[in-house]
């Protein structure tokens, strides 16, 4: 069983149990079902394209960052001038929670990504009610069917949908209709192994009414200035700012260093 196989038996698990505590019929009749969201596909295509993310630990790197508080990464990144920020909500994995998210909401006033790996539609309410303006739909993970009705609920719900894909199969056999955005992993979740030219090979193959996002293993302007000539316009960013002293004055560095590309 590889790695990705582990979290989704987990995963299976966990929103099972939660169901039990929190049933689904509490979370659609929730008031917080009617906030209105943010664009992150507007967002990243006026602003810098950079989507930050807090990411304390992850499969492929037990440490990342576990002493900085959300709120103040989050904050940092906003005022670095990113256009969107990811929050990842799993706990056994990557360490992080639903909580992070309600935290990064309360203190946000740009798009925000609930990552986490849906397989579920109570994951879906879940990503609303908590705080998300969109969510990651792992084309890996699930079938063309799930894609395609998850993404209708999303779009019901008004979250914005992120399909991640990671090769050409994926792309080709996933329904696109109710995808705004889709972002390529240059990581693979397999094997771990980071490659750039993922995201350069898997271009030419989107449609050109969803907005390209790369993602994963990111760490240089001049890495986006390349990204942006195949048409990607957001830009996912989670260790290269997190393993620092500072993510959000790193982050503000590389938007300035962009900016002094361009
Ligand atoms: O830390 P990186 O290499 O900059 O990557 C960020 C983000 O792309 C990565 O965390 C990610 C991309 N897709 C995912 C799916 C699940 C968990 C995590 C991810």
């Amino acid at each position: 069983m590889d790695i990705l196989e582990k979290i989704v038996r987990d995963k299976r698990d966990e929103v099972s149990s939660k169901k039990k505590v929190l049933p689904l019929s509490y979370l659609v009749t929730s008031p917080l079902m009617q906030r209105a969201s943010y664009s992150m596909a507007k967002a990243v295509q006026q602003g810098s394209g950079i989507i930050a993310e807090f990411k304390r630990r992850s499969p492929s790197r037990q440490v990342i960052n576990q002493s900085d508080s959300v709120i103040d990464v989050i904050r940092g990144y906003q005022s670095a001038g990113v256009s969107g920020i990811s929050v990842l909500t799993d706990t056994k994995y990557f360490g992080g929670s639903l909580d992070d998210l309600i935290q990064a909401r309360a203190h946000l006033e740009i798009p925000l990504l609930r990552k986490e790996f849906i397989i579920d539609p109570y994951q879906i309410y879940e990503a609303k009610v908590f705080g998300a303006d969109l969510i990651l739909l792992i084309a890996a993970v699930l079938s063309p069917e799930e894609i395609s009705l998850f993404s209708q609920l999303a779009h019901q719900l008004d979250l914005e949908v992120l399909l991640e894909v990671h090769n050409e199969d994926e792309l080709k056999q996933s329904d696109l209709e109710h995808v705004d955005l889709v972002g390529v992993n240059n990581r693979n979740l397999k094997t771990f192994e980071v490659n750039l030219e993922t995201s350069k090979d898997l271009a030419p193959l989107i449609p050109d009414d969803k907005v390209k996002i790369s993602e994963s293993g990111i760490s240089s302007p001049e890495a986006i200035h390349i990204l942006k000539g195949f048409g990607y316009k957001g830009f996912l960013i989670g260790e290269n700012f997190m393993k620092t002293e500072a993510p959000g004055a790193s982050a503000k560095q590389f938007i300035a260093a962009l900016r002094d590309e361009n």
